[in-house]
């Protein structure tokens, strides 16, 4: 069961190939049938003939994973005309008496079907195939030389074929193990895996008539009989013709054959471009498909919020089911939380640092209060719902670590420690933008995170401060925490106010620090202070002097275009304008204001019916309002009630604004007729209203006017929000307040089940995550703040034994009764330092 391959010296077009393109499956054909019908080859008793190919099949071999039925079409013809090609040639050495004359031509054959074929060796066959094993020994076998086989790929293939050049015997013996490798096609050497195998089985018992056709790959699916029957057919055709030249004796096929290749390759081509249209054509059809359901969910959606309004009064059951499904996703999500965090911790993770935290818990936290907000949000388009509102995540860098080092030079024996410091973290800013008028940048880009602090360095060299960031808002910018209940931190009303968001963290000291009188050679350093970090929402109340409200299709947004040179799209229709348009509308030289055209409010905005909550929020930054009131509604003063108390209802405080009313559209008969009973009604009620015709400009001045009265009046009654200050500390102190917060302020939870005891307190924890436990004398320091600060001994009033878990912030250590330092002294030994000068 052994036999020997040939390879031969690689041809230069070959050399591709073996440069480490590593094949990802094997092309060929192992079949029978063609060549057993050819009596020639039978008697040889072949075993399989193996040939190694070029880059020509294994392009093939590539497109066949690409369009799978066609190139196994082509496959199939291919072969046929092969089996025809060889049966031809049989033929034509009928009479041949000498077995090697024969050889010669099976190999000659096998170069002229695959153009390139640079070894052919005898694959050994296995036994419990029933297949004889092969009795042809490789070394017969005469192949061209590698001069003329590069001549031949270059020019077709040559007739008359050298029997005496032999190729180079490659010293490589095939075994029964490699056997199986090459037609099962595991373990293959590393050399042959590069290698294309295109094996020909020759089979002397296979019956005549019996199509076995085996295709390696695998992947592609079975054929069925219609198709296979049509392929056949086709093929059927072609070998008859080749069979009649053969007969006739007529010329060599390969040059018929690479000329087919080569209108196989344009075919190929064009079944690519035929596939990458349909690709196109399928993505534009999903891409429908995907937004009919879109719009299909869209209108669900909203029926059933019909729906259920409708229903809410009747049919309780469903609300309530509604509702449980609700709260019982929460609690779920809140069971699993307290399986992550060993049930009783995750209450006293809250430090007494405020929501500004730094475990992952935290993260955790956010993302289901996002998960909830997002199904409040639900509905309503993202560019609004991010026009003025965002939520991101913040982070000041971490301070450099300080280093231990110590002054060396000649003549300066014991210079003493000289650790620099690291440098401090980047500071987040947020500054106030007058370029921007939306939050919607924040869309794109959500994480801001400020620059690290450089570590320090020897001979006392201070690390350098990480770089600052600067989150740029648009002015009247809100910064709340985040969360349902989340405090506001921040307002940036004026434009170029800036503030410090997150200052960044402190460098970590270096030993030069630690020198004391007792202790002139500190071995000890910090880490650097980790920076804050925290998730902040953004809210954009619009700043606007004027703010222009109604109901929709009243004509706010003719009048802002009317007044100002804003053009903000008008249609006859509701909901023309979803997003706030801004305009400066100038009265004067030195007067100019700034008016808002915002969208319509509906009955029942104030809870949330036509967005509501939406357009209201940004009513509430304008100081003065101009209401807008539709001349062509049919009852025009119950109208302006409802947008009124809409407002009310909102926030009592819109109501008691300054506003001005507009009845508009005077220019139709209709409108102008209702006018005067609208003036009379709401004279009535102690309001003085205009009327305008916002489309043809006539009385939108006044209108302006009486507008800028109240804006000049608010300017001077409110002095630019004097709030803000105070509210710019407030981001700054939570953060402080955490660092400046003493080791003495702690407090102790204890999990009686598993023994472990929790000691809490910003500044312990600050002071545990900046201890480096790369140094002994730093883990003795630690030894000495937890009995200085007291933790020790409130652990042992509560009752810690020993082996009990203590956490301290990150830092988990077993809890040991003695104070004896020796468990510690072993350790010490092992650190590094602990050997050098100065002991
Ligand atoms: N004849 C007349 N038509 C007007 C006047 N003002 C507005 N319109 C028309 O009323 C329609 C609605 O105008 P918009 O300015 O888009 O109304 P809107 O209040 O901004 O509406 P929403 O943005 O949808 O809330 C448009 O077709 C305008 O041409 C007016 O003074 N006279
Ligand atoms: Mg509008």
């Amino acid at each position: 069961m052994e036999s020997l391959c040939f390879k031969a010296p690689l041809p230069s077009c070959c050399g591709v190939f073996f440069a480490g393109q590593a094949l990802s499956f094997r092309v060929g054909v192992s079949e029978s049938r063609g060549l057993s019908s050819s009596s020639r080859v039978r008697g040889l008793g072949l075993g399989s003939i193996v040939c190694q190919v070029n880059g020509r099949e294994r392009r093939k071999a590539q497109r066949l994973g690409r369009s799978q039925e066609a190139a196994r079409k082509r496959e199939e013809v291919e072969r046929k005309r092969e089996e025809a090609l060889i049966r031809s040639r049989g033929q034509g050495v009928a009479s041949a008496s000498d077995d090697r004359k024969r050889k010669n031509i099976i190999v000659q054959n096998l170069e002229n079907l695959y153009t390139g074929v640079t070894s052919v060796g005898v694959l050994p066959l296995r036994e419990e195939e029933e297949i004889p094993v092969g009795s042809l020994r490789v070394k017969d076998l005469p192949l061209k030389s590698h001069e003329t086989q590069a001549h031949d790929e270059m020019s077709s293939v040559s007739e008359d074929v050298e029997a005496d050049t032999r190729m180079e015997v490659v010293d490589k013996k095939f075994t029964a193990d490699m056997a199986e490798p090459l037609t099962g096609f595991d373990g293959m050497s590393e050399d042959d895996k590069d290698m294309e195998w295109v094996e020909v089985g020759v089979a002397e018992e296979e019956e005549e008539g019996d199509e076995t056709v085996e295709v390696w790959e695998g992947d592609l699916p079975p054929m069925s009989p219609e198709e296979e029957e049509e392929l056949l057919r086709e093929a059927e055709k072609e070998i008859a013709e080749l069979e009649r030249a053969a007969a006739e004796g007529r010329g060599s096929v390969p040059d018929k054959f690479d000329e087919l290749e080569f209108e196989s390759e344009a075919e190929f081509a064009q079944e690519d471009e035929e596939e990458d249209k349909e690709r196109v054509l399928n993505k534009s059809e999903k891409e429908m498909k995907l937004a009919d359901l879109r719009r299909l969910v869209q209108r669900m959606e909203l029926e059933l919020e019909e729906e259920e309004s409708s229903f809410s009064g009747d049919d309780p059951s469903s609300a309530a089911e509604a509702a449980s499904s609700v709260s019982v996703k929460k609690n779920k999500k809140k069971r699993s939380k307290e399986s992550d965090d060993d049930g009783d911790w995750e209450v006293i993770y809250d430090g007494p640092g405020g929501k500004v935290k730094t475990s992952e818990w935290n993260s955790e936290e956010e993302e289901d209060e996002e998960e909830e907000e997002d199904s409040k949000e639900r509905g309503i388009p993202a560019v609004m719902r991010c026009f003025d509102r965002a939520k991101i995540y913040a982070k000041s860098g971490n301070g450099g670590n300080g280093v231990v080092a110590f002054r060396r030079e000649k003549f300066v024996p014991f210079g003493g420690p000289s650790g620099g410091t690291g440098g401090r973290g980047g500071h987040v800013y947020i500054e106030a933008d007058s370029s921007m008028n939306s939050l919607l940048p924040f869309r794109n880009k959500v994480h801001f995170r400020a620059g690290r602090g450089a570590h320090g360095g020897g001979k006392s060299k201070d690390g350098a401060s990480g770089t600052d960031i600067t989150i740029k808002v648009p002015p009247g910018t809100i910064i709340k925490e985040a969360g349902p209940e989340g405090k506001v931190l921040l307002e940036l009303t004026k434009p170029g106010q800036r503030q410090t968001l997150l200052p960044g963290g402190a460098g970590g000291r270096g030993n030069a620090a630690f020198k004391t009188g007792r202790n002139n050679a500190p071995q000890l350093a910090e880490f650097g202070e980790e920076g804050p970090e925290m998730w902040v929402e953004l809210e954009l109340k619009l700043v606007a002097d004027v703010g222009i409200v109604g109901v929709p299709n009243a004509g706010k947004s003719t009048f802002l275009s009317s007044v100002s040179a804003a053009k903000p799209e008008i249609a006859n229709y509701p909901f023309t304008t979803l997003l706030p348009n801004l305009g400066v509308v100038a009265i004067d030289y030195d007067a100019t204001m700034v008016v808002a055209d915002l969208p319509g409010l509906l009955e029942g905005a104030h809870t949330g019916v036509g967005l509501g909550h939406e357009f209201l929020r940004h009513t509430e930054r304008c100081r003065v309002l101009v209401h807008v009131v539709d001349g062509m509604s049919l009852q025009p003063e119950e109208e302006y009630e409802a947008v009124r108390l809409e407002l009310q209802l909102f926030n009592p405080e819109l109501a008691v604004k300054p506003h001005v009313v507009a009845f508009n559209k005077m220019d139709i008969p209709e409108a102008a007729e209702r006018w005067e009973s609208f003036q009379a009604n709401l004279r009535s009620k102690g309001v003085d209203a205009f009327c305008m015709s916002a489309a043809t400009r006539r009385g939108t001045e006044d209108v302006i006017r009486a507008a800028y009265a109240f804006v000049k009046e608010e300017r001077i009654n409110v002095k630019d929000y004097p709030e803000e200050e105070e509210k710019g500390v407030e981001i700054a102190d939570i953060v402080r307040k955490q660092r400046s917060s003493r080791i003495e302020e702690f407090t102790v939870v204890a999990d009686k089940h598993t023994r472990t005891w929790q000691v809490n307190g910003a500044g312990l924890e600050r002071f545990t995550q900046m201890t480096n436990w790369e140094y002994f004398e730093a883990v003795r320091r630690f030894q000495h703040v937890l009995a200085a600060s007291g933790v020790n001994r409130a652990l042992r009033d509560q009752g810690v034994k020993e082996g009990d878990t203590v956490r301290v912030g990150q830092l988990e250590f077993q809890w040991l009764d003695s104070e004896d330092m020796a468990n510690l002294g072993e350790w010490k030994r092992g650190v590094r330092g602990s050997k050098v000068w100065p002991h």
